[in-house]
């Protein structure tokens, strides 16, 4: 059998005293699409950091493909084939959709110094190349027709989409997303969703989601592991997990923090 695409083992990290996270292990095939979920501090955004190398384990190891990634600094775990979004979108505003799509593709395509000054057949060709295959990448998101738009001015919802385009842009095998629906409206998740399936079936990459929005996260995921306080309380199907009373508990603990720090 294939190795996964992510294995995590033990992987862990403490900040002074605090164990943000602690003994996560997980394991996602090429082809499947994994939720990450939890209440607000559970430790989510810190496995992405640990996952990206923006933190360094202080425990335990992760690999891609097979390859052990500790160590590793965020560009090249970027090279490696690990592309993220953030919960804050973080687009390059000033340039087109279509340019934002091309920066990303730049690892993948090379033409001498000399054939970019002197515009050498081979040059066009691959701008053509280019062009061509951000227009097909830009076409499953719905936003062609906006190639030329500024990333600026595009509603909520397409910069989302652009920003999920350009990660995929990157060629990598796995991609984490940070709470790809906040902040949209119903109509927008439901888009949403159905881009992120298309890509998980034409792209056959492997998924790691992270998302508050439960119905979103309960139709993508084909699995779901839940922390809380840096520990893995569940893992399972998304049945298994809306009905566990761990999970539940942790949610409703959650909920009555929220409640009576509004209270005060
Ligand atoms: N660089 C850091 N230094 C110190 N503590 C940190 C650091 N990064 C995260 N933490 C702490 O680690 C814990 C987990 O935070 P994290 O942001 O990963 O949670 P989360 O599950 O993503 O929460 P949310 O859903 O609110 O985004 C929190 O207690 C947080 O304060």
């Amino acid at each position: 059998m294939s190795e996964p695409i992510l294995k995590a083992e033990h992987l862990g990290i403490t900040f002074g005293g605090l164990k943000a996270v602690s003994d996560f292990n997980m394991t996602i095939n090429k082809g499947e699409l994994v939720g990450l979920i939890g209440p607000n501090g559970a430790g989510k955004t810190t496995v992405f950091n640990l996952l990206t190398g923006v933190y360094q384990p202080t425990e335990g190891a992760f690999y891609l493909d097979g390859k052990k990634m500790n160590g590793k600094k965020t560009y090249q775990v970027v090279r490696a084939g690990i592309a993220r979004t953030f919960q804050n979108i973080r687009l390059f505003k000033q340039m087109t959709v279509e340019e934002n799509v091309l920066v990303a593709f730049n690892e993948s395509f090379t033409y001498k110094m000399g054939g970019a000054i002197f515009r050498t057949p081979r040059f066009w060709k691959q701008e053509n190349d280019m062009h061509a295959k951000a227009i097909d990448l830009l076409h499953i998101f719905g936003l062609e027709g906006l190639a030329n738009t500024e990333a600026a001015n595009l509603p909520y919802g397409a910069q989302r989409k652009l920003e999920i385009a350009r990660a995929l842009a990157t060629g990598m095998k796995l991609l984490l997303l940070d709470e790809p629906a906040a902040g949209m409206n119903p109509t927008e998740t439901e888009d949403l969703l159905n881009c992120i399936n298309t890509i998980r079936d034409r792209f056959g990459i492997a998924i790691l989601l992270i998302e508050h929005d439960m119905s979103l996260v309960m139709n993508v995921c084909q699995r779901i592991q839940v922390l809380d306080y840096g520990r893995t309380i569940a893992s399972g199907l998304p049945e298994e997990i809306a009905n566990n009373p761990q999970v539940i508990s942790a949610y409703l603990g959650a909920d009555d923090d929220t409640e009576s720090e509004e209270a005060n």
